[in-house]
């Protein structure tokens, strides 16, 4: 787990040998103590170089031995013996050094990087805090401002930015073992004393009692109830002003409360969750294992409007030459002018020049005869989608992809409309699609195992997360909002406010509320919809109660206000009112309650108190029930599945996992008996019935999510 070797007579090369990331694990740790004890007293060495087999330094703690019982070494007095050491300690960077492994590199006396290296201590983002005397050392490295900002937000530094802070003290383009071996050589027999890190003293600040409350507000801010960042803050404030074995109390300290909470273990979920959902598989028997993408040589994009526009910016920005196709020569000029805008703007903050050329621009769909992949991207309308798909078929190459970027439609209609079904899959992007990093890709049963898969390295090379789902009426993250926002407005008529509900649901820890949220992406794309569904507008059957459809409660409130022209933020007045069309800023609105107020009048419902416990309960855990439903029907593979599509695409808050892994924390029992308690009170919303996968959990005694496939699986098995 540590190997050792001397070299060049009077170095002892120390080699962390852990793959896939060298994490430090009890194994590593004790290899590390054993070797450094085996330098220190080898008589021959004068100077110890630590470096990370295959390439990486250390992609820090073990993450996986977190919340067990550990053995093994600890960190903190192993990184301590290694500062303490009185033979110069060079860490040598590549790859990655992180969490943990950065905080190794911070015992040592020297560090070099390759210049390819990135550094950070990203323990906020798994609910802990650089405990192994990060938090400590740090700031006495690269002072309090520096170090808050790459405590508090874990961001990762390039090797060159590092330089620039004082983390490293050398970078080079050539072999880094090499030239640290070559730097410990030129170092050895040196005095130490300036070189120990935690031996300095905190470089003074004028007020740090102000910058770190300043600090400590933006977090608060930003975090939307995680601790994590808070807590990050507090340790780095106690390097400023405590001496350094008081700091490493108060980090311990501090540690120990994260350690074992919740949130810690909703981000380490969800971090493991991120990467499972890339292993895909699906019913078919295809896997990502088994799967090879197809190279993608050209690709096109048919459509710029918003969603197209995003599109073309992501695949550009992945280095994939586009062509783009409007059918107006205005329209495209205009898209060209936007696009290109936004390829600058990206380009400046990132400080490369912007790739335009690899875009080109065409009002001729026969332009795309040697495209390898479309994505379609027209307006989602099932008839017009149809024309382009048979369309395309006539046109693309024999083996050409065929992908629909559609919120819900139904990807096997379209599908059937090309001569190789095989070569189709559905790819819904999230607006804005050059920024938001969810990616469902929408497999049929006749999809082939080459399309999935080139779908999900597509999306891999755009830097999104790539979900595989199956196809259903909103995929996954759509259908089981639908059932949220549904009793959001269940709860209007019962006696809610905007504000009440949305005040909730962002106390909980989403960024925006269900209505602000509604505002911001229009009232009229969710009316236009339901028009078509004939749930809404002059198609509802004369006679037809206002508040039923299909036989089930149905709110109209969202249309009642569309039918005043309260559109949202486009329109200046929504669910709430802003100071003009297209304001930002939502007011209450008195209009909005007395609205209420006549309604329920009007339908002879009486307000009711209703408090943020009912708001949670009844929007989160209906939207949790479909989650199991979509389970059931193997829509999603796995509970990770869906908890990622809801980080990553719906504001889900991070720290609490996902909907299906908080149903866990809240416990499954409870989750059962709401329901149960809910579809009594409102038999007329069969969605609120717990489904069987839920029932069969509970009585399967709960078990943790991790073992919820073995359930569905034999659930399947006995359908
Ligand atoms: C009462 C209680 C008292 C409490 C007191 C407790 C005291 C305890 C003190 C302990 C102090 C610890 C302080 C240190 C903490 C940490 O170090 S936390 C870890 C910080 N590190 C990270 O967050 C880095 C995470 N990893 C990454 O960002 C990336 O993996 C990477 C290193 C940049 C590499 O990326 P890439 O090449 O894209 O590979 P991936 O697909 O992401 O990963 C490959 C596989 O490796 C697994 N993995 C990655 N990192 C870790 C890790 N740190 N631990 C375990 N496993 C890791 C990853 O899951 C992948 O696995 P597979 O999916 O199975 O392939």
């Amino acid at each position: 787990m540590a190997q050792y070797s001397r070299i060049s007579g009077s170095v002892g090369l120390i080699t962390l040998s852990n793959p896939p990331v060298n994490a430090l694990s009890a194994a590593v740790r004790q290899g590390i103590v054993d070797t450094v004890e085996k330098a220190l007293g080898d008589p021959q060495v004068k100077s110890v170089v630590i470096c990370g087999q295959d390439g990486i330094f250390c992609g820090g703690a073990d993450i996986k031995e977190f919340g067990k019982n550990m053995s093994g070494p600890p960190l903190i007095p192993m990184i301590h013996t290694i500062e303490c050491a009185t033979k110069p300690m060079v860490a040598a960077i590549e790859g990655s050094a992180l969490g943990g492994g950065l905080e190794l590199a911070l015992g040592c006396h020297y560090r070099i990087a390759h210049s390819k290296a990135r550094l950070g201590l990203p323990e906020v983002t798994l609910g802990l805090l650089p405990a192994a005397g990060g938090s400590q050392r740090l700031p006495r490295l690269i002072g309090v401002p520096a170090a808050l900002d790459l405590i508090t937000t874990g961001r990762h530094v390039t090797a060159a930015e590092a330089l620039q802070l004082g983390i490293v003290d050398q970078v080079t383009d050539h072999a880094t073992v090499d030239a640290a071996v070559k730097f410990a050589l030129s170092v050895a027999g040196k005095p130490l004393d300036t070189r120990r890190i935690s031996t300095y003293p905190c470089p003074h600040v004028s007020d740090v009692d102000a910058l770190c409350e300043n600090v400590m507000q933006k977090v608060r801010k930003s975090a939307h109830g995680a601790i994590a960042p808070i807590a990050c803050v507090q340790a780095v404030r106690a390097a400023a002003t405590l001496p350094y074995t008081q700091g490493m109390e108060r980090e311990k300290e501090l540690m120990a409360t994260l350690y074992t909470s919740g949130q810690a273990r909703a981000l380490q979920y969800s971090f493991f969750a991120q990467r499972a959902v890339s292993k895909w598989r699906i019913p078919s028997g295809a896997r990502w294992d088994t799967s090879t993408p197809r190279p993608l040589h050209k690709v096109a994009v048919i459509g710029l409007g918003t969603m197209g526009r995003g599109i073309t910016v992501a695949l550009a920005q992945a280095g994939l030459p586009v062509i783009t196709v409007e059918t107006h020569e205005k329209q495209l000029m205009e898209a060209k002018r936007a696009v290109s805008d936004m390829l600058n703007r990206g380009a400046k903050r990132r400080g490369v020049a912007p790739p335009l050329d690899k875009i080109s621009y065409s009002c001729n769909l026969q332009d795309l005869a040697d495209v390898d992949l479309v994505i379609e991207a027209v307006f989602e309308d099932m008839t017009l989608k149809k024309k382009v798909f048979r369309q395309l078929s006539a046109v693309c190459k024999p083996g050409t992809l065929l992908c629909t970027n559609t919120s819900g439609l139904d990807v096997d209609q379209l599908a059937s409309q090309s001569r190789n079904p095989e070569l189709v899959v559905g790819m819904h992007f999230f607006a804005p699609a050059h920024v938001m990093k969810l990616l469902e890709v929408v497999y049929g049963p006749q999809s082939s195992p080459q399309a999935v898969a080139t779908a999900m390295q597509l999306g891999k090379k755009m830097g999104k997360v790539s979900v595989a789902v199956g196809n259903c009426r909103g995929f996954v993250g759509n259908r089981m909002l639908k059932l949220y926002t549904e009793q959001a407005s269940f709860l209007l008529e019962e006696g809610a406010t905007p504000d009440l509900v949305d005040q909730a649901i962002e106390e909980f820890g989403f960024p925006m509320g269900v209505f602000k949220v509604s505002d911001l992406s229009g009232l009229d794309v969710g009316w236009r919809i339901r028009k078509e569904e004939k749930l809404a507008g002059l198609s509802v059957a004369s006679g037809q109660s206002t508040r039923i459809r299909e036989g089930r409660r149905y709110s109209p409130l969202a249309d009642l206000l569309c039918e005043q022209g309260r559109f949202g933020q486009k329109t200046g007045r929504g669910w709430y009112q802003y100071d003009k069309p297209g304001g930002r800023v939502a007011r209450s609105d008195p209009w909005l309650h007395h609205f209420l107020e006549e309604y329920r009048a009007q339908h002879g419902l009486v307000a009711r108190h209703i408090d943020h416990q009912e708001v949670l309960e009844r929007c989160l855990y209906a939207m949790i029930n479909e989650g199991f439903r979509i389970l059931e029907d193997g829509i999603a593979a796995g509970p990770e599945d869906i908890d990622v599509i809801y980080v990553f695409g719906y504001g889900w808050p991070r720290h609490r996992g996902g909907p299906m892994f908080y149903s866990g924390m809240v416990g499954l029992e409870k989750v059962l008996e709401r329901l149960e308690h809910y579809y009594q009170a409102h038999p007329d919303v069969p969605h609120l019935q717990p489904c069987r996968l839920l029932r069969r959990l509970v009585a399967r005694g709960s078990p943790p999510v991790h073992k919820w496939r073995e359930v569905i699986k034999n659930l399947h098995s006995q359908l």
